[in-house]
């Protein structure tokens, strides 16, 4: 098999790797190249990281470029990898944004994996376009701040496109979690917020995707189909419904006397499963991209094994 190329972090003059140039500003920067030892090449560069990390243990035998990824802005800083026999870098605890429009059980799951320390970071907000919805309710319960968008269409509450990018710039957002949120999310927030906004889909895209599949929609078409797999995807979000570039997905059956709500039913139980892996995923920063555009997760227990 070809080596594939990897290459970290979002700004690159490297011409191998068109999605970066594409959608993010190009750095006369330097860069580097090391093949492991099961021929997956790996290129790093210097980069202008939005979090920093302060490495307790120096001086670092070897000088290598430290990847890191969905840079929003910041300072130029030298990064530096620590071997795995030093003490773990400290990594600064990322503010979470979840989205959500109905019961919140993808948000309930990634709030208390922030609280037990699963997920290195903070639920900041939940905004959601209903405040009576069991999402809102739980995290008022939390005492987490909640935020109505889009406006309601009847009063003045709620926040504008503009008014929302303010108040999570004011939160120091990093990234911006949809579960479960079922309007679309606007370009303004989308190009604010560059390869940071995130969404689950409870089937296998580009699979029964795109405008009106969402809840048991989605299911109860998956079903009609007479496919044999189900299962969640999360992906990047982009301007349009369920298009953005695929981050990770987990496969379930669909029996054959399966109705909607239990073949749901298994799908929100690997939901919960994978939006804790992948939010672990981003507040550690093991997050790459391939050189052909394909986001990758790092594995935790083996940085050499990719998924
Ligand atoms: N810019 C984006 N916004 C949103 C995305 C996205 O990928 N890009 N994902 C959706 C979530 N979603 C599927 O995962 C999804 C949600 C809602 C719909 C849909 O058809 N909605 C209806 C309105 C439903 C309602 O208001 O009750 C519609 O637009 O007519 C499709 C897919 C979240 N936002
Ligand atoms: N197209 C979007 C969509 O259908 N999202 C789906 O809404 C449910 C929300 O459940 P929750 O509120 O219990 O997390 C989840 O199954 C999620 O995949």
């Amino acid at each position: 098999m070809e080596a594939q190329k990897l290459s970290f972090g979002l700004s690159s003059t490297l011409s191998t790797s068109p999605i970066q140039n594409r959608k993010n500003p190009i750095f006369k920067i330097p860069s580097f190249s090391y093949t492991s030892p099961n021929n997956l090449t790996l290129k790093g560069f210097f980069l202008k990281p939005h979090f920093s990390f302060s490495p307790k243990v120096l001086p670092l035998p070897t000088k290598k470029i430290f990847q890191c990824t969905n840079c929003l802005q910041g300072i130029e800083k030298e990064f530096v990898t620590i071997p795995n026999n030093c003490v773990s870098k400290e990594l600064k605890k990322k503010k979470l944004a979840v989205f959500v429009s109905g019961g919140g059980s993808n948000f309930r799951s990634i709030y208390e994996a922030t609280i037990e320390g699963t997920v290195h970071g903070e639920v900041a907000v939940l905004v959601t376009n209903k405040l009576d919805c069991g999402g809102a309710k739980y995290a008022r319960e939390q005492g987490i701040p909640v935020i109505l968008f889009p406006k309601a269409k009847d009063t003045s509450e709620g926040l504008s496109e503009e008014d929302l990018v303010g108040a999570l710039r004011t939160y120091n957002i990093d990234f911006i979690l949809l579960a479960g949120y079922l309007k679309l999310i606007p370009t303004e927030l989308v190009q604010a917020f560059p390869r940071s906004i995130f969404n689950i889909h409870p089937s296998l895209l580009p699979a029964f995707g795109g405008k009106g599949y969402y809840g048991m929609k989605v299911h109860k078409a998956v079903i009609a189909s007479g496919a044999r797999y189900s299962g969640p995807t999360i992906h990047y979000v982009d301007e349009h419904y369920d298009t953005g570039r695929i981050l990770a997905q987990r496969v379930v059956p669909v029996l054959a006397n399966d109705t909607a709500d239990t073949l749901a039913a298994r799908v929100l139980q690997e939901e919960h499963k994978l939006y804790v892996e992948v939010a672990a995923a981003l507040c550690e920063e093991r997050i790459v991209w391939r050189q052909d555009g394909v986001p990758l997760i790092q594995s935790k227990e083996d940085p050499n094994h990719y998924k």
